[in-house]
C-alpha cells in the first residue's frame, strides 16, 4: 500500500514544486528536482499547507525585525502530509505514516542553553524553515529530520495537521500568559491567530471573552468559529485580566494596555514594527506586565491531543484552497482583504 503510494505519486508528479519569494518582492512557482532523505531524515509528500501572516510579511515587505529576504527564500511552516520515503537509520517512521511537520528545527547540542534548557525555539541556530535563509514547505517534496515530525491520527485530515502550528503559538501563549479559569480576557486580532487562540482561551475556561478586530468580516468569522460554551462574547464588563494581542500593530497594542486591570497583563503574539511608542507611565501606575511569545516549544503532541479528541476545533480557520500550481493566487486571495479569506490552504493531492 505505502510503496503504492510512493510510486503513484512520484510518476504523476515528479517534479519538486516550491512557492517563493525574493528581495524585490515577487512571488513565483519554482520548479526543482525531487530531494533524497539523507541520514536520519525522511521524505515527506507536502499535502497541506496553511499561508500564515508571516509568509506575506516577507512577501509583502521582505523581512520581519531583522529576519530579512536578502536571496530567493521558499515560503510556508505551517504544513503536513505523508512520508513517501525515509533515509538511512530513521527508526520512528515508515512510508505512508501521515505527519505534521515541526518546522523550526535547533540544534538540541549540550552546549547550547536554549536547547539544554527545553526552550529550543531560542536556539541561536535553528533552521526555521521559510524564515530567511532557509526556504519553506510550500513545495510538494520536503525532506525533514524525523525527529521534528508529528505522526497525526488517521482521523485527522492534512489541513488539521497543518493547523497544529498556529494553535502551537497559540498554546505557547496561553502557557506563558498563566491564563486561569474565569480570567476576564481581551484578544486584540481577530485573524488566524486570533482566533485559535479564542479557541485555546476558550477551552482554558477564559470567561468572558472580548475579541477586537476592524474588519466585521473577521469578526464575523470569530463568532462562527467560537466553541459552543464560549459566553458574554462581546461585553466583557469590567477591565481585562489579561490581553492577549494578536496583531503587532502599535494602536492595538495601546488599546489592549488600556483595556487592562490593575496588575493585568499584556501578552503579545503579534509582530509589529521594531520600535513602539507605550503608555509607559500609565503601565507603571497600573502595574501592567508586557509580555511576549516567540514561536513555541514542545507543543505539537499537546496540539495533536487537542484536536483529536475535539476539544479544540480548527476546521472553522480554513476559508479559501488552492492547487499548489495556483500558489500565487492563493497568496494574493490571502492578503487581499477582499477576498475576506482567514486561512488560505495549498492542498496538493
Ligand atoms: N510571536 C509568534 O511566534 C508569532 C507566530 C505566528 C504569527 N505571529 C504574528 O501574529 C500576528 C497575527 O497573525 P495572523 O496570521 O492572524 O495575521 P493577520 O494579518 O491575518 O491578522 C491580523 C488581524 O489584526 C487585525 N487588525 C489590524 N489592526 C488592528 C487594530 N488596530 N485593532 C484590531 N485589529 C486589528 C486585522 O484586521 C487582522 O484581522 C502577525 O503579526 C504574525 O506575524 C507571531
Ligand atoms: O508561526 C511562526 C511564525 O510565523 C514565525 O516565527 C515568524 O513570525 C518569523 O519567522
Ligand atoms: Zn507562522
Ligand atoms: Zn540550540
Amino acid at each position: 500500500m505505502a510503496t503504492a503510494t510512493f510510486l503513484d505519486i512520484l510518476t504523476r508528479k515528479p517534479r519538486n514544486i516550491a512557492v517563493l519569494t525574493n528581495p524585490d518582492h515577487e512571488l513565483y512557482l519554482q520548479q526543482s528536482d525531487r530531494p533524497t532523505p539523507g541520514p536520519g531524515q525522511c521524505l515527506v509528500h507536502v499535502r497541506a499547507t496553511g499561508i500564515c501572516g508571516s509568509d506575506v510579511h516577507f512577501w509583502k515587505h521582505g523581512h520581519i525585525g531583522d529576519m530579512v529576504v536578502r536571496g530567493e527564500n521558499g515560503l510556508g511552516h505551517e504544513s503536513a502530509g505523508v512520508i513517501l520515503a525515509t533515509g538511512p537509520g530513521v527508526t520512528r517512521f515508515q512510508p505512508g505514516d501521515r505527519v505534521a511537520i515541526e518546522c523550526g528545527v535547533p540544534c538540541m547540542k549540550a552546549s547550547c542553553f536554549s536547547c539544554r534548557t527545553g526552550q529550543y525555539n531560542a536556539c541561536p541556530e535553528v533552521v526555521f524553515y521559510s524564515t530567511p535563509p532557509y526556504h519553506g514547505t510550500l513545495r510538494r517534496y520536503h525532506v525533514h529530520p524525523e525527529d521534528w515530525l508529528h505522526k497525526i491520527p488517521d482521523t485527522m485530515t492534512y489541513e488539521e495537521g497543518s493547523l497544529l502550528e498556529p494553535l502551537s503559538v497559540a498554546l505557547a501563549g496561553i502557557d506563558r500568559s498563566m491564563l486561569r479559569l474565569g480570567d476576564h480576557m481581551v484578544i486584540c486580532g481577530a485573524g488566524p491567530i486570533g482566533i485559535v487562540t479564542l479557541l485555546a482561551a476558550n477551552a482554558a475556561g477564559a470567561n468572558p471573552i472580548v475579541i477586537t478586530d476592524i474588519n466585521e468580516t473577521r469578526l464575523e468569522l470569530a463568532k462562527k468559529a467560537r466553541t459552543e460554551g464560549a459566553t458574554s462574547f462581546e461585553l466583557l464588563g469590567q477591565e481585562a485580566k489579561l490581553v492577549i494581542e494578536c496583531t503587532g500593530v502599535e494602536s492595538s497594542v495601546v488599546t489592549g494596555i488600556y483595556s487592562c486591570r490593575f496588575g493585568g497583563m499584556v501578552f503579545v503574539i503579534g509582530c509589529g514594527k521594531d520600535f513602539a511608542t507605550l503608555p509607559f507611565m500609565y503601565m507603571s501606575a497600573k502595574e501592567i506586565d508586557l509580555r511576549f511569545q516567540y514561536r513555541y516549544h514542545d507543543t505539537y503532541p499537546k496540539a495533536i491531543g487537542l484536536v483529536e479528541s475535539g476539544v479544540i476545533d480548527v476546521k472553522p480557520l480554513v476559508t479559501h484552497r488552492f492547487s499548489l500550481e495556483d500558489g500565487e493566487m492563493a497568496f494574493k486571495t490571502a492578503s487581499d482583504p477582499k477576498a475576506m479569506a482567514l486561512k488560505v490552504q495549498i492542498i496538493d493531492e
